[in-house]
């Protein structure tokens, strides 16, 4: 039999495991992505010298880079402090992280042979992130950390595009005429990107969000044909954790990707929170989970304005099974981290 301590010590308290988990917490937590990166002081201070792959395969500096937003805002959650190219690079595909512009690929993979030379990717290539990691889990306490990884869809964007696009026009040629070879990429990245996330759970992280954050730029029909089946084998390789999945401009997609093994879905700031949930509803199923959906801008107004975008977004959440508070994207770099903490304070004051 198992003692009474041990199985009160599995049952989760910690705000964010517990809306995850579809309960009630005492009041509605909330974090940010992009919470540790260029909004914060601190950061660029650290981060001066440092390239940003470097930074993120030199564990002490992921430890403190990690920590500097929860110490400084109290949020819910900590967020690996890592990017998902990491596992792209540590397999050694050649990507750098260019400052203002984001992920650059030497060798773009544009046909079945580039597919076909693809590394895989073993546990021990990511030693560096799973010490990070321990460090990290050794500093937070009850906090829980998020770990995360890049979805097929949107490593692939990069990898075909060579860099960031907006439309996505050489992913959606190959997507479209040669199935094959697409398919046959989208599951070599399937596999880096479970292999990433069982490596962070292994470490420690309390949950895990898959960012498919270029998924919108698919019709639901295609996202269903080309893309959900190699998230699904992602979300389905990985356990033992609360998954959240998340992407922009997915509103039409949020059914979908709920399918694909979610316990949380990710909102952007264009579906309320409440239609969110409406299309998230399965019949006779348990009320959805969800996360965001401040737009980020929003942080650049006026408190006031801010302040009645914080009520309505929580009080559209309570709609939902659970809701994790948070931005409907990154936060931008030019936002006031003062503004930041005020806004995790504002919602800790919101109790239901
Ligand atoms: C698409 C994507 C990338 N990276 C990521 C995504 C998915 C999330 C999203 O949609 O924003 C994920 C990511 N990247 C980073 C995190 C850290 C954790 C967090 O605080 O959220 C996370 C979760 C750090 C980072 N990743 C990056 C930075 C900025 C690097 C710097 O400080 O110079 C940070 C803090 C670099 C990066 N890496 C990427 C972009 C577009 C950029 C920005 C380029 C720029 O504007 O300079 C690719």
């Amino acid at each position: 039999m198992t003692p009474a301590s041990e199985t009160a010590s599995r049952v989760p308290t910690a705000p964010l495991l517990v809306a995850a988990a579809g309960g009630t917490p005492a009041h509605p937590p909330v974090w940010f992505m992009r919470q540790a990166g260029r909004s914060l002081p601190e950061y660029r201070e650290v981060r001066k010298d440092v390239p940003m792959l470097q930074a993120c395969f030199t564990p002490d500096l992921v430890c403190e880079i990690t920590l500097q937003p929860v110490r400084r805002h109290g949020v819910d959650a900590a967020i690996l402090f890592s990017d998902i190219v990491v596992p792209l690079v540590a397999a050694g595909i050649d990507v750098d992280i260019v400052p203002g512009t984001g992920p650059v690929v030497a060798s773009p993979v544009r046909d079945a042979d580039a597919v076909a030379a693809l590394p895989t990717l073993a546990a021990e290539q990511l030693d560096p992130v799973a010490q990070a990691v321990g460090l990290v889990r050794a500093e937070l306490g009850d906090t829980p950390l998020i770990g995360f990884a890049g979805a097929p869809f949107t490593l692939a964007s990069y990898l075909i595009e060579g860099g960031p696009s907006r439309h996505h026009e050489r992913t959606k040629a190959l997507m479209y005429s040669r199935p094959d070879t697409w398919h046959a990429l989208l599951g070599a990245l399937a596999e880096i990107t479970a292999t990433f996330l069982q490596v962070q759970i292994g470490a420690g992280v309390a949950a895990v969000q898959l960012f498919d954050s270029w998924a919108g730029a698919l019709s639901e029909r295609d996202y269903r044909e080309y893309v959900l089946p190699h998230s699904t084998r992602v979300l389905g390789a990985v356990s033992g954790v609360p998954k959240i999945h998340f992407g922009v401009g997915t509103g039409e997609l949020l059914p979908a990707m709920r399918e694909a093994g979610a316990d949380v879905v990710g909102v952007d700031w264009r579906v309320p929170l409440d239609e969110a949930v409406r299309r998230l509803t399965v019949p006779g199923g348990p009320a959805p989970v969800v996360q965001g959906n401040l737009d980020p801008a929003v942080l650049l107004a006026d408190f006031d304005a801010i302040e009645r975008e914080v009520r309505r977004v929580v009080a559209q959440g309570r709609a939902a099974g659970g809701h994790i508070v948070n931005l409907g994207h990154g936060v931008l770099p030019n936002t006031d981290p003062t503004v930041l903490t005020r806004v995790v304070e504002l919602v800790h004051g919101l109790t239901p």
